[in-house]
C-alpha cells in the first residue's frame, strides 16, 4: 500500500541509469556503492558519448539547407535508431528499462487513422524520409519511423527543471504506461534527465496510478479538447464525468467566463437562451452581450501588442499594456478567472525581469488565492508559487532594511516563513527532499526561522 507520508517515489528512470535508495544501505557500504556508481556513470557517459559522436558524424554529412530542418523531434528519432543499432551490435547494453521493445509496445496515433488528418500523416512521412536520409542504414522501414513519430506525439514527455520550466522533450517508455486523469493521484517531475513519479495522495492497493497530461486549471471542455487533439481520447475521469452538471457549468464559467456587472456580487454568468446577454446566476442582473464583446476585442488587440513588445524586449511598454489588459479583464472576468491569472503571471514574469521586486510581490500575492483554488492539494505549481512569494518577501525584508530600520524590526520575515513553510509542505511531496533545489528551499526556511527567533530575542532584551 502506498502512503503519502513517506513521499513515495514510484519510479525513477532514465535509460541506462540505476537508482540506489541510499537510505537503505548500511553506512560502511556507502563508499563502496558510491565508487561503484561513479564507475558506472563514467561507463554510461562513455556509451552516451559513442552515441553522440555517431549522431554528430551523420548530421555533419547533411547539406546546410537540410540541416535547418533537423528539429529536436527528428534528432530524438535519429538517437532512438542509433541506440537500437548500437544495442544490436552489443556496443550498448540492452536493459529492462532501455530496450527498443518498449518503444514497439507504445500506443500509436496512426492506430486511430480516422481521427488523424491527412496533413499530419504527410508530415510524419516527410520527417521519416529525413531520418532515413540521416541514418543511411540498410533495410530501414520508413513506415515504422513514421509510426514512431506518431508514438512520440502521445508518449513523449516535456522535460522540465525543478521550477517546471521546459528544457526539452524525452521518451520514457516505462513512464508512458501511466494514463491521464484530470484529478491525478501522482505527479511526474524531473531531476535532471531522471524522470520521477511521486504519489500526491494515498493510492489504495490495486488502484491505478495517474498523472495529468494537460494543464488542469481549465474548464472541462478545454481539457477534453486538448486531450482529444493531442492524445486522441475522450477523458472519462471523475472530473470530466461531471460535464454538463450544474457544478461543472459553474466551475467552467468561473474559470473561463464572465463576472457580474455588480462589483459586489460574486456570481457567475450564463448565456441567456435568447442570446441577448449573460445572466448572473446569483443576483439575476443581465450583462449586455455587445458590451462584453467590445471589451473582449479591446483585450485581444492589447494582448497582441503586449506579446510583440515583450518578445522584442520592450518590457516597460509591455508592462503598461499588461496593466491595461488587467484593468479590462477585471471588468469582465470573474475574480477567480484563469484568464486574469495568466495576465498576472505575465506581469509577474516581466516585473521580475525588470527587478521591480515590490510590485512583483504585490502581483504574486494576487495570484495565490486563484492558485489555491485551481491547483488544490499537493500541486507543484501551488508549491512553487508559495516559494516565489516567500523569496520576494525575503527580498522585501532586505529592501526594507536599507530603507527603514524600523520596518526590519516589525519584520517581513514572518510572511516569508509562512510562504516558505507552505511551499515546503507541498514540494516535499511533489519534489522529495534530496535535490539541490529542495535543499536550498529548506535552507531558506531555516535561515528565515533563525532570523525571526533572533529578532524576537533582541526585542525581548531591549
Ligand atoms: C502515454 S499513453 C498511456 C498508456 C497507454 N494507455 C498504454 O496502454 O500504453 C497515452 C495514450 O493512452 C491512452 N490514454 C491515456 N489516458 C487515458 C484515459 N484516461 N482514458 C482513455 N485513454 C487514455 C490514450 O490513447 C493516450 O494517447
Amino acid at each position: 500500500m502506498l502512503s503519502l507520508s513517506c513521499c513515495l517515489v514510484l519510479w525513477e528512470l532514465m535509460s541506462g541509469f540505476i537508482y540506489v535508495p541510499t537510505q537503505f544501505v548500511e553506512f560502511f557500504f556507502i563508499k563502496y556503492i558510491e565508487n561503484l556508481l561513479i564507475g558506472l556513470m563514467a561507463y554510461l557517459q562513455k556509451l552516451e558519448w559513442k552515441l553522440h559522436r555517431l549522431e554528430c558524424q551523420l548530421l555533419a554529412k547533411l547539406d546546410k539547407e537540410r540541416r535547418k530542418s533537423v528539429t529536436p523531434t527528428i534528432r530524438m528519432m535519429v538517437k532512438l535508431y542509433l541506440r537500437r543499432k548500437l544495442q544490436n551490435e552489443n556496443v550498448i547494453p540492452v536493459t529492462a528499462m532501455d530496450n527498443y521493445n518498449l518503444v514497439e509496445a507504445l500506443v500509436s496515433r496512426i492506430l486511430y487513422m480516422s481521427d488523424i488528418d491527412e496533413k499530419q500523416l504527410l508530415l510524419y512521412a516527410q520527417m521519416a524520409n529525413l531520418v532515413n536520409l540521416i541514418l543511411q542504414l540498410p533495410n530501414i522501414d520508413i513506415k515504422e519511423i513514421a509510426e514512431n513519430f506518431s508514438k512520440f506525439a502521445c508518449n513523449a514527455h516535456t522535460i522540465c527543471d525543478s521550477e517546471l520550466r521546459s528544457l526539452g522533450t524525452g521518451l520514457y517508455p516505462v513512464i508512458s504506461i501511466i494514463n491521464h486523469s484530470c484529478l491525478p493521484n501522482a505527479v511526474l517531475v524531473f531531476e535532471g534527465r531522471l524522470a520521477v513519479v511521486r504519489a500526491v495522495q494515498h493510492i489504495p492497493k490495486d488502484s491505478e496510478v495517474s498523472i495529468s497530461y494537460v494543464e488542469t486549471a481549465a474548464s472541462t471542455i478545454t481539457r477534453q479538447k486538448t486531450l482529444k487533439e493531442q492524445y486522441l481520447f475522450t477523458c472519462t475521469c471523475v472530473r470530466c464525468n461531471k460535464l454538463g452538471q450544474y457544478d461543472d457549468i459553474q466551475e467552467s464559467a468561473i474559470l473561463e467566463g464572465y463576472r457580474c456587472r455588480d462589483n459586489g456580487c460574486s456570481g457567475f454568468l450564463l448565456r441567456e437562451s435568447d442570446e441577448k446577454g449573460f445572466v448572473c446566476q446569483q443576483c439575476g442582473l443581465i450583462r449586455n452581450k455587445e458590451e462584453i464583446r467590445k471589451i473582449a476585442s479591446d483585450i485581444k488587440a492589447l494582448s497582441d501588442k503586449a506579446l510583440k513588445c515583450s518578445s522584442s524586449g520592450n518590457l516597460q511598454e509591455a508592462i503598461v499594456l499588461y496593466k491595461n489588459i488587467e484593468k479590462l479583464q477585471k471588468e469582465v472576468c470573474h475574480p477567480f478567472s484563469i484568464i486574469l491569472m495568466r495576465t498576472w503571471e505575465k506581469l509577474l514574469e516581466i516585473l521580475m525581469q525588470l527587478e521591480e521586486w515590490k510590485e512583483a510581490l504585490a502581483i504574486c500575492r494576487l495570484t495565490i488565492p486563484v492558485y489555491e483554488r485551481v491547483y488544490p492539494g499537493f500541486h507543484p505549481l501551488l508549491g512553487l508559487q508559495y516559494y516565489s512569494c516567500g523569496k520576494l518577501e525575503w527580498l522585501e525584508k532586505y529592501l526594507a532594511l536599507v530603507i527603514d530600520f524600523i520596518l526590519w524590526l516589525l519584520g517581513e520575515t514572518d510572511d516569508a516563513i509562512k510562504s516558505f513553510t507552505k511551499a515546503v509542505d507541498i514540494l516535499r511531496i511533489t519534489h522529495g527532499t534530496s535535490t539541490p533545489f529542495m535543499k536550498e528551499l529548506l535552507m531558506k526556511l531555516e535561515e528565515a526561522r533563525a532570523e525571526a527567533s533572533f529578532k524576537l530575542s533582541s526585542r525581548e532584551d531591549s
